[in-house]
């Protein structure tokens, strides 16, 4: 007999980008109920009435932040704010019995050292912290599915670290030669007002940002260096592109074999991600554009070579607010609770 029992689920940050996403897909998700919607500003409100577009579909209203009642009422509880807030409440939630999905930096790092070198916050819950798993299914399925507390990556990360991950797993690249050149889109800067994503500077401009500095950089090399076995540095550029969603991230990096041609590292790459369903590996010639993934949780990945620098070249497009945010964590949750990890995500974008 069919399960009818839905699994309660929660959000705190509701009003936001990231919360806004989870709301959409978590709707349409067959397994769970949206039991519980959490803010701060917004507290109050009828969610229908920050997203009128959402008025007779969803009937919630944002309540303020009260850890104890919403362990009460959910099971599991995603956590998207402003970096430095989930490391205040996910430990009480733990506690009780949530599993949590944080989709700030608060829990991406194995080293709580590294967080506050860059993200300012002194941390008091590292037993809690180190029961962590860093949410990127393609390459910690299993850990994923055996965790209570998951620390789901950033956008850039996401893209950077899927176009990169085959190379250095297998041995095929110098590491400290890999370069990642990424754009995204102002959506990624989140709901709240900020001068650079206003149209009037962002429209019509490209530029790069906190060049050489950026907080995506040490995840980024956490990871990598994972992968090589060794401590890897590597150099990241953000941009921010005019348009509203997507990131590209295109990777260079030298090759150990200059002999390895396109064909060759195309079959590596599906056969790394062959039991990875929301990864494409583009057949041979074909570059990704954000606009394939525009809406849904695929990553689209290219892969070119360049005999006369002996660079492997790889492009990765993803939705930042969904392959990139709230659509990984629900892949996540869906590891957790045992279910096929394409469960109530898109898989075909919106196009054109
Ligand atoms: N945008 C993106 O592409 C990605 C973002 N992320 C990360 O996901 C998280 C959410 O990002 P995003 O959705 O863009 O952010 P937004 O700025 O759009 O939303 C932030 C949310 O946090 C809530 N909030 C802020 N302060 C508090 C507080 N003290 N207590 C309770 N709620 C609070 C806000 O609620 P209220 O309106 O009620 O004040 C709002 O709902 C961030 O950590 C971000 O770095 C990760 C990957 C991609
Ligand atoms: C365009 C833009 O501003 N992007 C954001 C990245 C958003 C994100 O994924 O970051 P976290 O989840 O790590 O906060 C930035 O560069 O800070």
């Amino acid at each position: 007999m069919e399960n009818l029992r839905r699994v309660p689920v929660g959000i705190v940050g509701a009003s936001g980008y990231g919360g806004v996403q989870l709301v959409r897909l978590l709707m349409d998700h067959p397994q769970v109920e949206i039991v519980y919607l959490g803010g701060e500003s917004s507290a109050g409100k009828s969610f229908a009435d920050l997203y009128p577009q959402f008025g007779n579909i969803v009937n919630l209203s944002i309540e303020a932040v009260e850890p104890e009642i919403i362990a009460s009422r959910c099971e599991v509880v995603f956590l998207s704010l402003p970096n430095g807030l989930a490391c205040k409440i996910a430990p009480q939630l733990i506690e009780k019995g949530c599993k949590v999905l944080d989709l700030s930096a608060d829990y991406r790092f194995s080293d709580l050292k590294t967080y506050t070198t860059w993200y300012g916050t002194e941390r008091s819950d590292h037993s809690i912290a180190a029961t962590a798993v860093y949410g990127l299914p393609e390459l910690y399925r299993s850990r994923i599915a055996e965790s209570n507390l998951i620390g789901c990556p950033g956008c850039y990360p996401t893209a950077s670290l899927l176009a990169l991950s085959p190379l250095l797993k297998q041995g095929l690249i110098i590491p400290e030669t890999a370069i990642i050149d990424a754009k995204s889109g102002t959506s990624g800067g989140g709901r709240q007002a900020k001068v650079n994503l206003l149209l009037a500077e962002a429209d019509n401009s490209l530029g790069a940002y906190n060049v050489a500095r950026h907080r995506h950089t040490p995840e980024i090399e956490q990871i990598c260096s994972e992968l090589a076995r060794h401590e890897v540095t590597i150099q990241f550029t953000p941009h921010l592109i005019p348009m509203v969603r997507g990131i590209l991230a295109t990777v260079y990096a030298t090759m150990r074999d200059p002999g390895l041609v396109r064909d060759d590292l195309i079959t590596i790459y599906n056969a790394f991600y062959r039991n990875s369903p929301w990864i494409k590996i583009c057949n041979s010639g074909t570059y990704p554009q954000t606009k394939w993934a525009c809406g849904s949780n695929t990553c689209y990945i290219g892969i070119e070579v360049d005999p006369r620098t002996g660079r492997v070249i790889v492009m990765s497009a993803i939705d930042n607010l969904i392959k990139g945010q709230a659509g990984q964590a629900i892949q996540c949750m869906n590891l957790m609770l045992d279910w096929d990890e394409t469960l109530g995500l898109p898989k075909i974008g919106f196009y054109p």
